[in-house]
């Protein structure tokens, strides 16, 4: 066989083969094979990020819109009753992605075989306070609930701790939960970053999923440190600078920065009760 000859059979070969991946594609689609059930639990479901939270994953909004997902529901036995409560209102919002639901007051069942956990049980605090002033009563909380993640959950599980103070329960959890890779635990902070987003948003009058690259350094707390340096606007024929948009780097590094880091403290103040919506969506944010 001459190098002529053998060139065109591999042409023709990877060709084949081009065409027989694309008819397999096709027919596939027709077949509408269908994703495996992810298993997510929510603690604290019926609580206000809680309630906000269950329909927004219901509905794909965390983990996609062709991904069907099974809910486990965490409550303390005083929510028991409002629990059965939230899982009837899942079952009469009729949700398509939605192929199962446990609501339970016991951490065992709760945990088994879930694949990610967003952790939002505990207790907010109220106005006037730090979110470290909610550590004593929420950190327990977080070591007794990693262990049953350890022992029940899925390999691989991913973790999102919601609850206050974030970083902290996040690390308690670590400790207790060694056999969950570090990588897998994360808490909260894209609630800064959405934040941010949307005070630079309003300021200059761009559309808010135009802004990218706002950094959010340090914890979720008012110590955090939001950071436009690297953040562009696109405006749909240039990425240009956050900084040179604003055009007033005095608010950029005075009113900017208190706002985010206290926009918290904010919504107790107005709404008599923390952040939940935002809270909510957020977690779905991070999870995506
Ligand atoms: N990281 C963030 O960006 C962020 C944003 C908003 C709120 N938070 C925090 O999230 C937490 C929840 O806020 P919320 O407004 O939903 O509070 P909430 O009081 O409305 O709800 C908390 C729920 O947790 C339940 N709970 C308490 N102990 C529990 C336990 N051991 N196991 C399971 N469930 C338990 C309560 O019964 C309640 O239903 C608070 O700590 C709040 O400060 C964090
Ligand atoms: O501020 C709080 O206590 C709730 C939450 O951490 C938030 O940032 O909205």
């Amino acid at each position: 066989m001459d190098h002529l000859e053998l060139v065109e059979k591999v042409v023709v070969v990877s060709g084949c083969l081009y065409l027989s991946w694309m008819i397999i594609r096709h027919i596939s689609s027709f077949l509408n094979v269908e994703k495996e059930p992810i298993t997510v639990l929510v603690t604290g479901a019926t609580g206000q990020i809680g309630y906000a939270l269950v329909p927004m994953i219901a509905r794909g909004a965390m983990l996609g819109p062709d991904q069907p997902v099974i809910l486990h529901m965490l409550d303390i036995q005083p929510a028991a009753e409002a629990l059965k409560g939230v899982k009837m209102e899942l079952v009469d919002a009729a949700f398509p992605l939605l192929r199962g639901i446990v609501a339970t007051t016991d951490v065992v069942e709760a945990c088994k075989g879930v694949n990610i956990a967003i952790m939002v049980g505990g207790f907010p605090r109220n106005k006037g306070m730090e979110r470290k002033d909610v550590m004593s009563k929420n950190v327990s909380i977080y070591k007794a609930q990693a262990s049953a993640l350890e022992k029940h959950a899925a390999p691989n599980c991913k973790v999102l701790v919601v609850a206050n103070p974030a970083n902290t329960n996040a690390l308690i959890l670590k400790e207790f939960a060694p056999s969950i890779p570090e990588k897998n635990i994360t808490c909260l902070t894209r609630l800064d970053h959405n934040r941010a987003l949307g005070q630079i948003s309003e300021r200059i009058h761009v559309h808010v999923g135009d802004v990218k690259n706002v950094i959010i350094w340090g914890n979720h707390s008012s110590t955090q440190y939001p950071d436009v340096n690297h953040a562009t606007v696109n405006t749909g024929t240039a990425h240009k600078p956050v900084r040179e948009l604003v055009g007033d780097d005095n608010w950029l590094k005075t009113e900017f920065i208190t706002t985010v880091q206290q926009r918290g403290a904010a919504i107790i103040q107005a709404r008599k009760l923390s952040s939940a919506l935002s809270a909510a969506s957020s977690a779905c944010d991070h999870i995506r």
